[in-house]
């Protein structure tokens, strides 16, 4: 699913957060949205599901005003895990699965067998029946990107979808959405597993996309500085993989 964000400017206690954001993701492939904190990725992600509104701008999902779908449908066909996983209802990890499937639009096969899957393949099956609340944080991420693996969309956005996560499972979570033939785009700030697992970046400061393109043209050594202040850049070893240095 093409997702466009044209010219998208938010404003949010009285500050200009976003100053006209252009920004489109890539359809079949692992896009990464990197920049420092406060630059505005997550406002800009909001503002697919309306839950910032922008002051000027548009979003176009498959070409129509994301306004034009009613959430239902938008939830068939984007799959979202924020940054916020509070829940405060004692809810089993299989039962927060089971809310993706409201939105599902393919029943062709039986909600049990959906559900299933999507947890085991995020490597939470054994913790089906245990309670939302007394997961440890890594466990929850995985049960909510589980939950938007359920909807059945084939687009996901997810904010920072490694935070919480040791590196062996940030490692089976880009492996796994590398590999889930979806389009997705996520929010990311290791720029080494950006780097190496992204097909292309959106680099945002200060409320703008400041530089686009693959890993390698989008972390050049001047636009890290510029961005991050650290000597850094994106490169290709020799055995053909995209890496990122940093020179301490
Ligand atoms: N409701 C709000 N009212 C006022 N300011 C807000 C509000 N929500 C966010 N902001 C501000 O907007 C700016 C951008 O926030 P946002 O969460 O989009 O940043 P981010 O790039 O996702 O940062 P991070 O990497 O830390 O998650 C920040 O300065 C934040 O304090």
């Amino acid at each position: 699913m093409k997702i466009q964000y044209q010219d998208i400017h938010v404003r949010l206690g009285g500050k200009e957060i976003l100053k006209g954001v252009d920004l489109e993701n890539r359809e079949g492939c692992l896009t990464g949205i990197i920049g420092p904190n406060g630059c505005g990725k997550s406002t800009l992600i909001k503002t697919t599901f309306g839950i910032t509104t922008p002051s000027q701008g548009e979003i176009l999902v498959d070409g129509k005003p994301v306004s034009s779908y009613k959430p239902k449908q938008l939830a068939s066909m984007i799959g979202y895990v924020g940054q916020d996983m509070a829940s405060v209802f004692d809810f089993t990890v299989q039962e927060v699965v089971a809310m993706g499937l409201y939105a599902r639009a393919d029943h062709s096969r039986p909600d049990r067998e959906v559900m299933e899957l999507a947890m085991e393949e995020l490597g939470i099956l054994h913790l089906r029946d245990r309670s939302i609340l007394s997961l440890s944080g890594g466990e929850r991420k995985m049960a909510f990107i589980a939950r938007a693996v359920a909807q059945g969309a084939d687009t996901l956005i997810l904010d920072e979808p490694t935070n919480h996560l040791d590196i062996r499972h940030q490692l089976f979570l880009l492996d796994y959405l590398k590999a889930c033939k979806k389009t997705v785009l996520i929010v990311i700030h290791d720029l080494r597993l950006a780097t190496h697992y992204c097909d292309y970046i959106f680099l945002m400061n200060e409320g703008k996309v400041i530089a686009q393109g693959t890993p390698i043209e989008a972390l050049n050594r001047p636009r890290v500085k510029q961005v991050f202040d650290i000597e850094g850049e994106a490169y290709q070893n020799e055995n053909g993989e995209k890496d990122f240095a940093m020179f301490l």
